[in-house]
């Protein structure tokens, strides 16, 4: 397996806080990595650097071998490294399939010229981003749903048409964070084997951030755990589960 990522020193200081300080971590092509640590860790700030939405104090991100470090995130985006936020961020008034064609257009390399025009090659990337859009409203069971408002979706319906809005930008890395919040049990099972079908069927990796630690335990390849902004320890589900420093942090949660 090859590096897709490989994060090294990474710092984010605002003002006198550091909110992550000196944080190393790698994933491996269709791998599925987790980033967990107690609340205020620097979880998300960590993905706000990798994703072009934070310039990092410090340190080198290095995405497919080359340096992204402080790219805009719509560069990184481009590049095939995508995300989901903490809070879902979804287009509330457009319906889901308005949803899943408009994360599409912003990765569309027709310019303003061939869309009035709407030439031949403009015209057939809109078909194959409305073929995609149908797709994964298949995949993720929202074709019946396809014309409500975003805001008149169930919350779990909601969360995993953001999941489908990523895949429908072909991303090589994809980026989770805290997929699982508000989920019911059942929710977050039919989560963990999506997950794993993107991996398995479209060759993503995948690196998430998550607080549910059955999910976590169950589907990681591999652990990273952070607290106060500072690497504690990484590895595979078992020896993290077992690392003393680690339980200490979560207070015996595993
Ligand atoms: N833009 C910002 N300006 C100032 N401080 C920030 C900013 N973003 C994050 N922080 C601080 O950085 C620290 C880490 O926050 P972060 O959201 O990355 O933690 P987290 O591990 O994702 O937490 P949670 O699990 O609660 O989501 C916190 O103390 C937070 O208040």
């Amino acid at each position: 397996m090859s590096k897709m990522l490989e994060v090294s020193d990474l710092t984010m200081r605002f003002g006198g806080l550091v909110a992550v300080n000196k944080v190393a971590l790698e994933v491996e092509e269709k791998q599925i990595v987790s980033i967990i640590g107690p609340n205020g860790a620097g979880k998300t700030t960590v993905f706000n650097c990798l994703t072009g939405f934070y310039r990092p104090t410090e340190g080198v991100i290095r995405y497919a071998g080359e340096e992204i470090q402080g790219l805009p995130g719509h560069e990184i985006a481009r590049k095939g490294v995508v995300r989901t936020f903490q809070h879902v961020r979804l287009f509330k008034e457009m319906t889901a399939l308005e949803n899943l064609l408009v994360a599409q257009h912003r990765h569309m390399h027709g310019g303003f010229l061939q869309g009035i025009v709407k030439t031949p090659a403009f015209r057939r990337a809109e078909a194959e981003a409305l073929d995609r859009a149908a797709y994964w409203l298949d995949r993720i069971g929202l074709t019946e749903l396809a014309n409500r408002p975003a805001t008149g979706l169930a919350y779990g319906q909601q969360r995993r048409l953001e999941i489908a809005r990523c895949m429908c930008t072909q991303p090589k890395l994809l980026m989770l964070d805290e997929p699982a919040a508000g989920l019911n049990p059942k929710e977050t099972h039919d989560l963990d084997d999506l997950i794993r079908q993107l991996r398995d069927e479209f060759g993503v990796s995948v690196l998430l951030i998550e607080h549910d630690m059955k999910l976590v335990m169950e589907i990681s390849d591999h652990i990273y755990v952070v607290n106060q902004g500072c690497p504690l320890a990484d590895g595979k589900p078992d020896e993290v589960k077992s690392n003393p420093a680690v339980i200490k942090a979560y207070l015996g949660e595993f």
